[in-house]
């Protein structure tokens, strides 16, 4: 018999034996060799792969399917509500002035360019009345052309599109389009410990029998020896793989399977494989994250009594028990004064951030040889607690501080021990040291799970920590936080994070280390594993949500301003200034640079240092809506002026007084993209008033300043005029 290989799974071929356990995906089909507890959710066995790829079942259907990638983000949402509501305001007025237009031309208030009456009634040549209503039609056409901001969604795909191939640089794989402007509303997010937070690199570093802690050179009598070489070597999913002597032997499983066997292994020298070989599994109870503990029940061959062995959850282990063991094999009772005293070994333990395994023993006496496959969860006999180190990875703390820092909330919400929780919450800096487990920072899932749903929402914003956790208690913590009105953001990467994943606003998971669950279930795959990451893809994602916001102002300020010069001129005198193609024009060049300028902005430090934008908040802010209408505001006073007043000023015709006008309007929306670069960044800052009356003032300045170079730029290029006239 090989050993166990971890594969790539492109790696795997027909004939290759797949060892499963729960969340594994499998890009094969095969036959089912044997296994323990197989549900559609539990359990673990082994698979022998028949058929890979596209000629699996997985892969026929899928091909059938095409994969629907027009999906819309909610902001994609919001801006097409935007839009079509801008597309109405356009359609009133453009119907407006095509009234007013067709009135004023029918009722003779209309000249042409040598003053002429352009309509005498009757005696009006039926084409010339034809021309007339044509461009009239025209000029509506055009207010509709200047009120649509086509431009808009161009720069959300870019924006959306360029930041996620910058993220994948960061390290972080967007699955789901809309979860990087999602990202940048977050006010929450809800990190698992093992894993995310720790390093998910466990090691047995202390081990108790009875009360007593053991050290390495102590010696256990043979018996206890024997049953705890049975509890670990029987009660696992992991494997041991000794073929080559004098090399370290390989072990395969969960991080948790793996360091209990290399202890058991590599620090009491038990021989895995040999218990195996000896003994009969007669029924398996797996793992998983709801009862956080598992168990076997087996026989020796020799021998007819029947075992019952438990692993798991420390405390939940020893609630079990009515003995337990010393170290010399006698059994002694466990009464409640014992059990007391217990439990604050594994507090105390768990206090130094060790993850706590117990192991619990019973012998069964076969009746009449019909093994019931049911295993006994009372009178255990206790035997022995260790304690897993699981260290935190480095940068958290910091990672964690600049998520408070931008206002972001981090909550813990771990399957582990409560002291180990709160010791680790404490080390990343989510807990302060003083917040007591006692005023409700620190709660266990059985609590959480309890609460009166008015008591769960009173309470919800105090809890820090929650330890102990269900799958379904994660997930409720996430369903809770998102009625409150949170954006959460859930980190993870176990197939117990699944539903909560799937639940947030944004879900992300751990590339290498998590499983296949977590990673469908989420938006975003963190690549490199690391907490630091998240707070990445949190920058970026207020980066998207700021460039986005930078655009549609910048895009309101020359729809607007475009649509009341049209609109002011075409009623005043029937014509207009600013035409469909010239638009268009502006819009193709200037939106598509603007959309690459402003969509390509790398997130800044700053962004960092403001509180979320949350769920209420509306995309257009009261300050982009004043500085909007402070633009267009100057825009239309210059240009009306030009309209009215241009030919006198400069002394010029109809025709380069049009081109003057488009030419000041060019100009005024390339500053004003400098502007939406530049000035939205400060003007955003909206939290100190004092600040703002600074700001009013440099855009005032800044605003007065532009008529010069306007002017200028104007009067110097007189051939760029005549040419554009041509467009
Ligand atoms: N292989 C195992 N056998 C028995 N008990 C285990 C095993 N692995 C973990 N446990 C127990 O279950 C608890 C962990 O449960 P769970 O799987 O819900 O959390 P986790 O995913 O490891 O942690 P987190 O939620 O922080 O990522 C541990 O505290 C431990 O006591
Ligand atoms: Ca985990």
């Amino acid at each position: 018999m090989g050993g166990t290989i971890i594969y790539l799974f492109f790696d795997v071929v027909v004939g290759d034996v797949v060892s499963l356990n729960i969340g594994d995906q499998i890009p094969a089909d095969g036959l089912f060799l044997h296994g323990y507890s197989m549900k559609v959710t539990d359990g673990f066995g082994f698979m022998l792969v028949t058929s890979v790829g596209m000629s699996t079942a997985w892969g026929e259907m899928m091909s059938s399917i095409s994969r629907d990638l027009d999906e819309q983000t909610p902001l994609q949402a919001r801006l097409n509500k935007l839009t079509s509501y801008i597309g109405k305001v356009g359609l009133t007025v453009a119907i407006v002035v095509l009234v007013v237009m067709m009135i004023r031309y029918f009722t003779g208030n209309t000249r042409d360019d040598n003053g002429q009456k352009e309509y005498f009634g009757s005696k009006t040549k039926v084409s010339d009345v034809l021309d007339s209503v044509v461009g009239i039609i025209a000029a509506a056409v055009t207010i509709v052309v200047v009120a649509i901001p086509e431009g808009l969604p161009l720069a959300v795909t870019i924006t959306l599109a360029y930041s996620m191939k910058r993220m994948m640089k960061d390290n972080a794989m967007v699955r789901k389009l809309s979860a990087c402007e999602t990202m940048g509303s977050a006010t929450i997010i809800c990190t698992d410990k093992t894993g995310t937070l720790t390093l998910n690199q466990m090691k047995v570093t202390e081990f108790c029998l009875g009360k007593e802690t053991i050290e390495s050179n102590t010696e256990i009598e043979s018996e206890i020896y024997h049953l705890l070489q049975e509890g670990v070597a029987l009660n696992t999913t992991g494997t041991v793989n000794n073929s080559h002597a004098n090399v370290v032997p390989e072990i395969t499983g969960s991080p948790t399977e793996k360091a209990i066997i290399s202890w058991a292994v590599m620090d009491l020298g038990m021989n895995i494989n040999e218990t195996k070989g000896i003994c009969e599994i007669i029924h398996v109870e797996t793992f998983n994250s709801e009862k956080k503990r598992s168990g076997v029940l087996m026989r020796k061959n020799s021998e007819k009594a029947i075992h019952t062995h438990w692993k798991g959850a420390a405390e939940m282990i020893l609630a079990m028990c009515s003995n337990y063991y010393v170290r010399n094999g006698e059994v002694r009772d466990l009464n409640e004064e014992e059990k007391v005293q217990f439990e604050a070994i594994i507090q105390s333990m768990a206090a130094k951030s060790l993850r706590c395994i117990a192991f619990a023993h019973k012998k069964v006496v076969e009746e009449n040889s019909q093994a019931s496959a049911k295993l006994e969860e009372n009178g255990m006999t206790f035997m022995g607690l260790v304690g897993l180190k699981d260290p935190c990875r480095v940068g958290v703390k910091t990672a964690v501080e600049s998520c408070k820092h931008a206002g972001v909330n981090v909550k813990m919400i771990t399957g582990d021990n409560m002291h180990t929780a709160r010791a680790i919450a404490i080390e990343c800096g989510i807990l302060n040291p003083e917040q007591d487990m006692k005023n409700g920072a620190v709660v266990e899932g059985v609590q959480f799970r309890n609460y009166s749903p008015e008591e769960r929402m009173a309470k919800i914003d105090n809890i820090q920590v929650m330890a102990r956790s269900s799958p379904f208690d994660k997930l409720l913590m996430v369903q809770c936080l998102k009625e409150k009105g949170h954006v959460v953001a859930v980190t993870g990467d176990g197939t117990n994070d699944a539903p909560a994943l799937k639940e947030a606003d944004i879900g992300l998971s751990m590339g290498i280390q998590g499983t296949e669950v977590a990673k469908e279930s989420s938006d975003i795959v963190i690549l490199d594993d690391n907490f630091t990451s998240v707070v990445t893809v949190l920058r970026w994602g207020r980066c998207v949500y700021n460039n986005i916001q930078k655009f549609i102002q910048f895009q309101l300020t020359v729809n607007v301003a475009a649509l009341v010069i049209n609109f002011v001129a075409a009623v005043s005198s029937g014509k207009i200034p600013l035409t469909a193609v010239q638009l268009l024009w502006v819009n193709l060049i200037m939106d598509t640079l603007g959309a690459l300028a402003l969509a390509t902005e790398q997130p800044t430090n700053d962004l960092m240092t403001r509180p979320p934008v949350g769920r209420s908040e509306p995309l257009i802010t009261k300050i982009m809506w004043r500085n909007l209408l402070a633009q267009a505001l100057y825009q239309v006073t210059i240009l009306l002026t030009l309209q009215f007043k241009g030919k006198a000023i400069f002394g010029v015709d109809e025709e380069v007084k049009n081109t003057l006008i488009f030419n000041t309007f060019v100009l005024c929306q390339v500053f004003n993209e400098f502007n939406a670069l530049l000035m939205v960044e400060l003007l955003n800052k909206f939290a100190s008033t004092e600040r703002l009356n600074w700001q009013q003032w440099g855009a005032c300045i800044a605003i007065a300043v532009l008529t010069w170079p306007i002017g200028c730029l104007v009067k110097c290029i007189p051939v760029s005029c005549k040419r554009t006239q041509s467009h």
